[in-house]
């Protein structure tokens, strides 16, 4: 049967296509300067946060559909957050680029391109808009294009959140050196949620000496302590703080210091 993954993709190569007509043009300086996420997470003594701008999501429907990327995305850094994401996809998540590029002129940490990348020139678009980092799925890509994309992304100075599901895909991405692994608790193809899949996935990322970012369904600050004591260095939450009359109170109690959690 075909998942909403399956779908997703294809999308996305249609839009590759679209995207070879185009001219990316090289971003300005200002824009294309250096954020480097994992430099943070070295000298991170506390949780580290992503707060992701998501309107919708095929899995909620609408979340909040209606605010300004900008004014949510200050909120987030106002708060704490180290990192933001923004989701970009228009089809199935309501987002676009251009918030990507909104969101850049307005704050000055690092900025996750949430997307689903396929092909270099999506890197290339996401790196024009201002992103420092980009996402690579492991349930979407095999193992030359997981390598190609990552070994493009590192050259344009990017950080690459490679994200798995499964012991499997785990053990994938760290055949490759790459030092940030995201968790993602949502499977992609059945919607479920589940934070043991970070807890399940854990030893073996912290093993290798990875960065562990625990993704999706994080609501609790129980939910946080949970996922700090499996060994995530950070967490990427989306609709809590899209939902949340004031995100900046929930952030702020989700800024956890690590203490117990080993940092290599
Ligand atoms: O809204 P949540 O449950 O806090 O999840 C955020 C983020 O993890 C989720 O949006 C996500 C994780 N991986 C993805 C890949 C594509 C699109 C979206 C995602």
């Amino acid at each position: 049967m075909e998942t909403i993954l399956d779908k997703i993709i294809a999308v996305k190569k249609k839009e590759v296509e679209e995207l070879r007509g185009m001219e990316i043009r090289p971003a300005s300086l200002e824009v294309n300067q250096r954020r480097s996420f994992i430099e943070k997470l070295e000298r991170a003594t506390d949780l580290s946060i992503i707060a992701e701008f998501k309107r919708a999501s095929p899995s909620k429907g609408d979340i909040n559909p209606n605010i300004d990327p900008s004014v949510q995305t200050k909120l987030y850094v106002d708060a704490g957050a180290d990192a933001v994401s923004v989701l970009t996809d228009q089809t199935f998540f309501k987002g676009t680029m251009t918030d990507l590029t909104h969101v850049r002129a307005t704050i000055d940490n690092p900025i996750l391109c949430k997307d689903f990348i396929i092909d270099p020139i999506q890197i290339d678009r996401a790196k024009q808009a201002g992103a420092d980092i980009i996402l690579l799925i492991a349930a979407a890509l095999d193992d030359e294009t997981l390598n190609t994309l990552y070994q493009y992304a590192i050259a344009k100075e990017l950080d690459v959140l490679m994200e798995v599901h499964n012991e499997e895909e785990a053990e994938r991405v760290l055949k490759t050196n790459n030092r940030l692994i995201g968790v993602n608790n949502r499977n992609l193809k059945t919607f479920e949620v589940n934070l043991d899949v970070t807890e399940g996935l854990a030893p073996l990322i912290k093993n290798e000496g990875r960065f562990l970012i625990s993704e999706s369904g994080i609501k609790t600050t129980d939910d946080v302590k949970r996922v700090i004591n499996a060994g995530a260095n950070g967490i990427l939450v989306g609709e809590t703080f899209m939902r949340h009359e004031s995100p900046r109170d929930v952030i702020k109690t989700m800024k956890i210091p690590l203490v117990e959690v080993m940092k290599r």
